[in-house]
């Protein structure tokens, strides 16, 4: 949809490594809107709940240690099919499958060090928009039809 909205968080090596700037340019040198932002120390109860699908995974602890070794800078983007395209502009979870040009595919080569969070669909950026921000957190901004077209 045109004004659809997702969850981004770069997380604490890409914060570590001052790719925080970088990172926001990229979306909005491709035309999204940065509605909500904030630098902050996730708790391990947030962190739990954000990565509740993979609990079962061998991987889970670590990365929930791993998400709360340092800030991370929590974001809501909205544009037309943002979700997609942001994960498009993120990379593969592999960096060793992302492509030059992708965040993780210029910026990192470890699966469990990957830079950024992105939702994998409405859904979840519902849900995980819902878990990282109160509404009144998130700037309300509309863009119609006709200023895609003619702004
Ligand atoms: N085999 C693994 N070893 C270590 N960490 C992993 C592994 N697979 C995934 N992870 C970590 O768990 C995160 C979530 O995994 P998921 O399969 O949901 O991938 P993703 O949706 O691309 O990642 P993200 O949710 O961070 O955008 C990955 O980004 C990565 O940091």
């Amino acid at each position: 949809g045109i004004n659809e909205r997702t969850f981004l968080a770069i997380k604490p090596d890409g914060y570590q490594r001052r790719l925080v700037g970088d990172i926001i340019r990229r979306f909005e040198r491709k035309g999204f809107r940065l509605v909500a932002m904030k630098l902050m120390q996730a708790s391990e109860s947030l962190l739990k709940e954000h990565y509740f699908d993979l609990r079962d995974r061998p991987f889970y602890n670590r990365l929930v240690k791993y998400m709360g070794s340092g800030p991370v800078v929590a974001m809501v983007w909205q544009g037309l099919d943002v979700v997609k395209t942001a994960r498009l502009m993120l990379g593969e979870t592999n960096p060793a499958d992302s492509l030059p040009g992708t965040i993780r595919g210029d910026f990192c080569v470890d699966v469990s060090r990957n830079i950024i969070h992105g939702s994998d669909s409405r859904e979840s950026a519902q849900r995980e928009i819902a878990l990282w921000f109160r509404p009144d957190e998130i700037v309300c901004w509309q863009d119609n039809a006709e200023s895609w077209i003619y702004e």
